[in-house]
C-alpha cells in the first residue's frame, strides 16, 4: 500500500506539488491521471526516493520513505520516465545487474527473469544487446528489471508512452496481471481512456493538486456527466494537456 499525505515540492516559483494526499492500496490499479505539467512525475519521484519533498509524509507498505529509503526500495518496483538501460548489455543481462543490486541469489536470479521474459513475451529480445531497441522492447526490459526481486508495490510513470496499439495492450493486460497477484499498482497517465480501462480508482492531478480521488463510476456520478472523458474536463476545468 502507499500512502501519500500533504506532499509539496517547489522549483523556485514553480509549485509543483502542492499539498497531495492519496492513497494507493493492494489488489487495486490507481491511476494518477493529469495535464501535462500537473505534477505527476515529481509526484512519482518523490515516492520512489529520487527526490526529497519539502513536505509531506510517504510511506510504502507502512515503511516512511523519509526515515528507511532502502527498506521501501525493496518493496517498490519502479518504471521511471527515463527508461535508461545499459545498450552494451543484452535485455537478460540488465534483468540479471538490477537482481543482483537488489542482493538476490543466482538461482533465483535465473528463475525470476525466465518468469519475467515470459510473461512479457520478450523471448526475442532477452538475448539480444539493447542497442537499437524499439520504444516497446525498451519499455518492456525496464518494467522486467523493475519487477525482478517481486516487489508488491509497482510504479510505473506513463509506461505506454510511446507504444503502439498491440504494445499498449499487452502493457494493460500486464499490470492487470499485477493487480491479480495482489500487489499495489500506481501509475500515470494524460490519456483519459486508459485510465478508464484500467482503474479501480482516479486520483486526478491539476496544477499540484489533487481535483478528485474517485472510483470511475463515483467520477461519472459526482459530474453528472456519463462519457468520463466529459467528467474530466468538467474537474479540471479545460481540456488543456489531456489526450483522449
Ligand atoms: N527539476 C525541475 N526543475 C524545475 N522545474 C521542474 C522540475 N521538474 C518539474 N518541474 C516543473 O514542475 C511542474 C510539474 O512537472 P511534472 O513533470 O511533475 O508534471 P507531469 O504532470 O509529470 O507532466 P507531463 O505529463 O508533461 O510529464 C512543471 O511546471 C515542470 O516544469
Amino acid at each position: 500500500m502507499i500512502e501519500v499525505k500533504d506532499l509539496h515540492k517547489h522549483f523556485a516559483a514553480v509549485k509543483a506539488v502542492d499539498g497531495v494526499s492519496f492513497t494507493a492500496r493492494d489488489g487495486e490499479i490507481t491511476g494518477l491521471l493529469g495535464p501535462n505539467g500537473a505534477g505527476k512525475t515529481t509526484t512519482l519521484r518523490m515516492l520512489y526516493t529520487l527526490m526529497q519533498p519539502d513536505r509531506g509524509q510517504v510511506l510504502i507498505d507502512g515503511i516512511d520513505v523519509a526515515t528507511d529509503a532502502l527498506a521501501v526500495r525493496r518493496q517498490l518496483g519502479v518504471l521511471p520516465d527515463a527508461r535508461g538501460l545499459y545498450k552494451r548489455l543484452t535485455a537478460r543481462e540488465n534483468i540479471e545487474y538490477f537482481a543482483r543490486l537488489q542482493g538476490m541469489d543466482e538461482s533465483l536470479i535465473r528463475m525470476r527473469c525466465e518468469q519475467l521474459v515470459k510473461a512479457l513475451d520478450m523471448t526475442d529480445i532477452a538475448e539480444r544487446r539493447a542497442e537499437g531497441y524499439s520504444q516497446g522492447q525498451r519499455v518492456k526490459t525496464a518494467i522486467a528489471r523493475a519487477l525482478v526481486h517481486d516487489p508488491r508495490n509497482v510504479i510505473l510513470d506513463e509506461p505506454t508512452n510511446g507504444l503502439d496499439v498491440m504494445a499498449t495492450r499487452s502493457m494493460r493486460q500486464f499490470m492487470r496481471r499485477l493487480k491479480e497477484e495482489g500487489r499495489c499498482v500506481l501509475f500515470s497517465s494524460h490519456i483519459m481512456q486508459e485510465v478508464a480501462a484500467l482503474c479501480d480508482r482516479i486520483v486526478v492531478i491539476a496544477h499540484g493538486r489533487v481535483v478528485a480521488d474517485e472510483t470511475p463510476d463515483a467520477l461519472r456520478a459526482q459530474t453528472g456527466e456519463a462519457n468520463l472523458e466529459d467528467a474530466f474536463v468538467k474537474i479540471i476545468g479545460s481540456e488543456e494537456g489531456l489526450a483522449a
